[in-house]
């Protein structure tokens, strides 16, 4: 029994619609990237399920990113255990054989962005205080090669670039300019435009697109396949370091300040 996801079948037939809910800001924590890789096990292997909407449950927050706090103050083994569950979850979504469209509700940084630029499609709510974006700079950290390549396969090599340099979040209007969503829409229509737009992929047979996606994507995958166990002993040895620590801790400190 999943918590902190919520799957739902959708209004329309084979669409599922998968929901975050993990209070307060829906932060990728180590049970809820669990619980999100077993949710997504089950719906790649249900057959009448062709297509997933993936939002989150209150909006105002689609998905805080990583949780500062599995990155914080712990040992190496438990971030090598973390940092093994970032890459399973977006192993899972960058080859899911699944039309993933992205109903972007909510502030959408850094691990929330990459969770859905790794969606086929992005809808995000034309709301001011939304912002997506991978933000690393921003917090003294580095985006690792597969977020960046992510993200330039998405929005190109020179706007990446940019865009991760300077760790921008880009509000909505500014997001769809450069790219990184391809659609805005009043909040109040964000539900209708996933599913309209669900329906338009879902009307190409499965086996072409599924096909096209694998051919589109495989490259960027096969480069963390093969050197998965690098890539976490890279992420060990960068987030024990010192200066990390005490970068990491100064942003959550700031966060927390914020509302005294
Ligand atoms: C090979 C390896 C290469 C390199 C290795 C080096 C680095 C590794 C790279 C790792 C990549 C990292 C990716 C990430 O995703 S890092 C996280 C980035 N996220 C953010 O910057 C978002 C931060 N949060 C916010 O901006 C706001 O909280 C938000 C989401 C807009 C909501 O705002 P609001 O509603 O006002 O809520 P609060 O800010 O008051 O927050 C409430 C509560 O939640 C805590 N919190 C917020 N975000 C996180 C988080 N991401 N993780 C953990 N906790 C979070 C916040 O501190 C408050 O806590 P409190 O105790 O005060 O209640």
């Amino acid at each position: 029994m999943s918590h902190r996801v919520l799957v739902e079948a959708g209004p329309a037939a084979g669409v599922a619609v998968l929901k975050f809910r993990n209070p307060p800001v829906n932060a990728l924590s180590l049970e809820m990237l669990m619980e999100l890789v077993i949710s997504l096990e089950k719906l790649e292997n249900d057959k009448a399920v062709r297509g997933i909407v993936i939002t989150a449950e209150n909006p105002g927050i689609f998905l805080a990113g990583l949780d500062l706090t599995e990155m914080c103050g712990r040992n190496p083994a438990h971030y090598a255990k973390y940092w093994e569950a970032v890459q399973e979850l977006w192993l899972r979504l960058y080859q899911s054989s699944k039309v993933l469209v992205a109903a972007i509700n909510g502030a959408c940084p850094a691990g929330g962005c990459l969770a859905s630029l790794t969606c086929d499609y992005r809808v995000m709510a034309d709301n001011p205080k939304y912002t997506i974006g991978l933000n690393e700079t921003q917090l003294g950290i580095i985006a690792p090669f597969w977020f960046k390549d992510t993200l330039v396969n998405t929005v190109g090599h020179r706007a990446a670039e940019q865009a991760l340099q300077l760790g921008t979040l880009f509000p909505p209007a500014k997001a769809l300019q450069v790219g990184i969503v391809d659609q805005v829409v009043p909040e109040e229509q964000l539900q209708s435009a996933a599913l309209s737009v669900m329906a338009q992929w879902l009307a190409i047979p499965d086996h072409a697109r599924q096909l096209t996606k694998t051919m589109m994507r495989k490259p960027t995958v096969d480069q963390l396949v093969k050197q998965r166990e690098a890539d976490i002993q890279s992420f060990v040895g960068l987030i024990s370091q010192d200066s990390i620590q005490r970068a990491l801790q100064t942003y959550l400190q700031k966060l927390r300040q914020k509302k005294g």
